[in-house]
C-alpha cells in the first residue's frame, strides 16, 4: 500500500515546506494538508518539486475558528464567504497541482443548510475543472459536534444529488468507525463515490497500529477491492508532532 502523510497532524510543528521534506525522508509516497494558506503557494510548490511528492489535498478555510466555526459551505446566508473560501482553495490547489479540495460544510442542519451546501458544491465542481477533485468528509460528532455531515450515507446522497463527476467522498475510517462501525461493508458500498481514504486508530486517533480497528485486515480488504491510491495517515503523533512510524514499514509495499 502507498501512504500520504497528513501534514495537518504530522510534523505540524514546522513550516509546511519543512514538513513536506520530513515526510519524504520518512518514506511517505505523497502528502496532504489541512490549511496551507499562511505559506505562499510558490514555497509549497518548491518543496513538492524538490521532493517529487504530490500534495493530494487541502481544505477550504473554516471561518471564525475562535467561535468554533468548522467550514462555511452549508451555512445559509454565508454564501459569499463560502464562495471566497472555495475560490481561494482552487487557486492554491492549482498553483501547487494539488489533487483535491475538501470543501468544509460547517456546523448546521436542516433543508436550508443542505440547499446551501449543494449549491456551493455545484459551484466548486464547476470552477475546479477536471484536474481537481472536490471532496466532502463526514466527521464524527465527538470531534466535530454539530457538523453538517456526519455519515457516509448522508454524503453519498448529496454526491448523487449534485451529480458532478469531480465530487467525491473522503472516507476517513476513524470517523466512519465512530459513526456506526461496520466499516468494511460500508467502504465497499461507498466505493464508487470514494475519492480519498484516511486512517487513524480508534478511539484515540493515534497511529494505525492499535485500537479497536484492525487495519492490517481493513487495508488488505481495501486493496482487494481495487483501491490503489495512497491512504492518508491522518493521526495525532503520541509525542507532539514527530510521528511514530513503526506501522509504516509493516503496511507499506
Ligand atoms: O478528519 C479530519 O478531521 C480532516 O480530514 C479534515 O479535513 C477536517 O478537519
Ligand atoms: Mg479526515
Amino acid at each position: 500500500m502507498k501512504f500520504s502523510a497528513n501534514l495537518g497532524f504530522l510534523w505540524n510543528d514546522r513550516p509546511l515546506p519543512a514538513a513536506i521534506k520530513a515526510a519524504k525522508e520518512a518514506g511517505f509516497d505523497a502528502v496532504e494538508c489541512h490549511w496551507p494558506y499562511a505559506v505562499p503557494a510558490s514555497e509549497t510548490k518548491a518543496a513538492l518539486d524538490e521532493t517529487g511528492l504530490k500534495m493530494l489535498g487541502l481544505n477550504t478555510v473554516r471561518g471564525n475558528v475562535t467561535i468554533g466555526e468548522n467550514g462555511l459551505s452549508a451555512l445559509p446566508g454565508r454564501e459569499e464567504e463560502a464562495r471566497a473560501a472555495i475560490d481561494q482553495a482552487i487557486q492554491y490547489a492549482t498553483e501547487i497541482s494539488a489533487g483535491a479540495i475538501h470543501v468544509m460544510a460547517g456546523n448546521s442542519s436542516g433543508p436550508r443548510a443542505r440547499k446551501a451546501f449543494i449549491e456551493n458544491l455545484v459551484n466548486a465542481c464547476d470552477n475546479a475543472g477536471s484536474d481537481i477533485t472536490i471532496l466532502i468528509e463526514p466527521l464524527n460528532h465527538y470531534n466535530a459536534p454539530g457538523y453538517f455531515l456526519s455519515t457516509v450515507e448522508q454524503a453519498a446522497d448529496i454526491i448523487r444529488e449534485v451529480a458532478k463527476p469531480n465530487l467525491k467522498l473522503m472516507f476517513d475510517f476513524y470517523h466512519v468507525q465512530i459513526m456506526g462501525g461496520d466499516v468494511t461493508r460500508r467502504f465497499e458500498a461507498a466505493l464508487p463515490h470514494i475519492g480519498h481514504v484516511q486512517i487513524a486508530s480508534v478511539p484515540d486517533r493515534g497511529s494505525p497500529d492499535h485500537g479497536e480497528l484492525d487495519y492490517s485486515f481493513t487495508l488488505r480488504r481495501v486493496r482487494e477491492l481495487g483501491w490503489a491510491q495512497p491512504i492518508g495517515a491522518e493521526y495525532l503523533p503520541a509525542n507532539g508532532a514527530v510521528p511514530d512510524l513503526a506501522w509504516l514499514a509493516s503496511f507499506k509495499d
